[in-house]
């Protein structure tokens, strides 16, 4: 808890041999020298088989740019279907570590959990994600620098240290719960006289946006009235266009294209938001900070003073750190509140249980911390759904700046080897059933389920990806669906409209999407 007098010192205080440092109305901030990452990784690479003989398209299917062409023609029947549908045929063809082109560079993908943990137990200094072009390009016409999603090097660790040491703490996620709680509350009183969502999705999202007001400025924005400061269809364009982005034509790297000119002015429209924001919560902060007495203000989770006054981070670095979180936290978690909404309503047995254990957890005074960590049965669900609708494209993606020895292969540096996490979660070899909810799979000690049907090797479910460049907003973002999820499901009994399939079919954008509109029938529960 921050009290008035730290607020003071922080916001006043200055240290003139700091490096880097610029001020925001007498607020000062650095970057301090920041301890250095660990190890760096080192094989030996005798007896290991050569790069050649990695499993993968031979002949034809081999050469650059056409190889790529027609193989997806030929393993997708004549569609350019999704990328995981060939992935799927390519390991049906080659086994569960394959080789293959994308325009004229190899990629390497595994398929399996073991092969998985393999790759992202390489220990490395600076964990590489490929670079997002479209975003490259727009940092360089704007003079921006690059997010935390695709910074490399050193300069990504620089931002990333000091980021998750203020939010990644179970302690900084668990100050959050009355707010979310707070928001959640708001969100299930709006829905009163409601009896259908029409189109949930939507909806979500202006409870995403609020949650993310919330982390990232301390203020609600009252996006729960349609006062959001982002629409949702520069989102859009931002998350539709990185994926699109990275096909095979990128005219844009050359000329602004009318795509190009879209995703800039969206881009540029969130950054002009969030500097605004920023600067509206540092006034905010000071008026505080200058009130001799105690206020609410003073008592709240507060990320944006932490990082100000952690001193490892200019402001620009701050600035563009909640541009990322805020624009990375709405999609992401409004899409899979979505997908696990869905399969609640169509899971009647699995509503009612999480029902029940909502009854005996929860109490009438606003959400107990200590409640939320008993809600086993609703975070398995929330989990299976993760499993069942996988919430991001495709999987992780790594590069090495040495050649590594992956199941015996030597991969050479700089190939991208890519985890088929989306593919792995669904594959009956790994979870009998895929296309079943089960959320009894993930709940520990489920004995009644066999080895194949539990949840039983932890690189087989990877919606967050795993290690250092693992999802930074994790832990926010599944307790912000937890405690809404649970708002609702204690207020209301949802299903869906008849004659709706049991399965939600997706879209796959940087974020997985329902393919349709979500319809919700919402009857209320009976009071206290
Ligand atoms: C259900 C919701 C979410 C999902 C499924 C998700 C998933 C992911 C995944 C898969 C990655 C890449 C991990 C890897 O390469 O190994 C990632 C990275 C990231 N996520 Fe999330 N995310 C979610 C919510 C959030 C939220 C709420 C925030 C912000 C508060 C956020 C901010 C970020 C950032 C900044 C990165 C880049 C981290 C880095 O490269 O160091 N995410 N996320």
């Amino acid at each position: 808890m921050l009290k008035t007098r730290t607020l003071l010192t922080a916001l006043r205080s200055s240290t003139p041999s700091l490096r880097n440092s610029s001020t925001i109305e007498g607020v000062k901030f650095n970057d301090k020298p920041l301890e250095e990452p660990p190890d760096v990784w080192s094989f030996d690479s005798s007896g290991i088989q050569s790069f050649d003989s990695v499993p993968g398209p031979k002949g034809i299917y081999a050469l650059p740019f056409i190889g790529p062409l027609v193989h997806v023609k030929k393993f997708s029947n004549g569609k350019i279907g999704g990328l995981n549908d060939i992935l799927r045929a390519y390991r049906q063809a080659h086994g569960d570590l394959f080789r293959l082109r994308i325009a004229s560079r190899w990629i390497v993908v595994v398929s399996n959990p073991d092969l998985a943990k393999e790759v992202l137990s390489i220990r490395v200094k600076y964990p590489f994600r490929p670079e997002v072009e479209i975003v490259k390009i727009f940092g360089i016409r704007n003079n921006k620098e690059e997010g935390l999603g695709t910074l490399q090097g050193e300069a990504w660790w620089n931002l990333r240290k000091p980021a998750q040491d203020h939010i990644m703490k179970p302690s900084a996620v668990r100050s959050y719960i009355p707010l979310i709680d707070e928001v959640a509350g708001d969100f299930v009183a709006s829905l009163k006289d409601t009896r259908t969502i029409d189109d949930c999705l939507q909806l979500l999202n202006a409870v995403a946006t609020e949650c993310m007001g919330m982390l990232c400025f301390n203020r609600r924005l009252g996006c729960l009235q349609g006062q959001s400061p982002i629409s949702m269809e520069d989102l859009n364009t931002i998350f539709t266009s990185t994926a699109e982005a990275g096909k095979f034509f990128k005219p844009y790297k050359y000329f602004r294209t009318p795509f190009y000119r879209r995703f800039e002015k969206a881009v540029l429209k969130l950054h002009c938001i969030t500097d605004n924001e920023i600067e509206c919560a540092v006034q905010r902060l000071k008026s505080t900070a200058e009130e001799s007495t105690e206020n609410a203000h003073a008592s709240c989770p507060n990320l944006l003073l932490s990082m100000m006054t952690d001193g490892r981070l200019t402001k620009d670095r701050i600035n563009l750190l909640i541009t990322n979180l805020f624009g990375g936290g709405i999609d992401s978690t409004s899409n899979t509140m979505t997908f696990l909404w869905y399969e609640l309503a169509a899971n009647e047995e699995a509503q009612k249980k999480v029902y029940d254990e909502i009854s005996d957890h929860s109490s009438n005074h606003g959400l107990d911390t200590t409640a939320l960590s008993k809600m086993t049965f609703l975070k398995a669900c929330l989990r299976e759904s993760m499993r069942k609708n996988f919430p991001t494209n495709v999987g992780s993606v790594r590069i090495f700046d040495t050649d590594c020895n992956i199941s015996g292969y030597k991969i050479p540096k700089k190939t991208p080897i890519l985890i088929a996490s989306n593919n792995i979660s669904k594959d009956s070899r790994f979870y009998k059933y895929p296309d079943q909810f089960i959320p009894e799979r993930f709940l520990r000690g489920s004995d009644a389920l066999d080895n194949k049907t539990r949840h039983s090797h932890p690189f087989a479910f990877l919606p967050f990806g795993f290690g250092p460049r693992s999802c930074i907003g994790q832990r926010f973002a599944e307790t912000e669906i937890l405690v809404v999820t649970l708002n609702l499901i204690k207020n209301f009994r949802i299903s869906l409209p008849s004659g709706s399939p049991k399965n939600l079919e997706s879209v796959t954008r940087t974020f997985t999407a329902p393919a349709k509109k979500v319809t919700l029938h919402l009857t209320p529960r009976p009071g206290p």
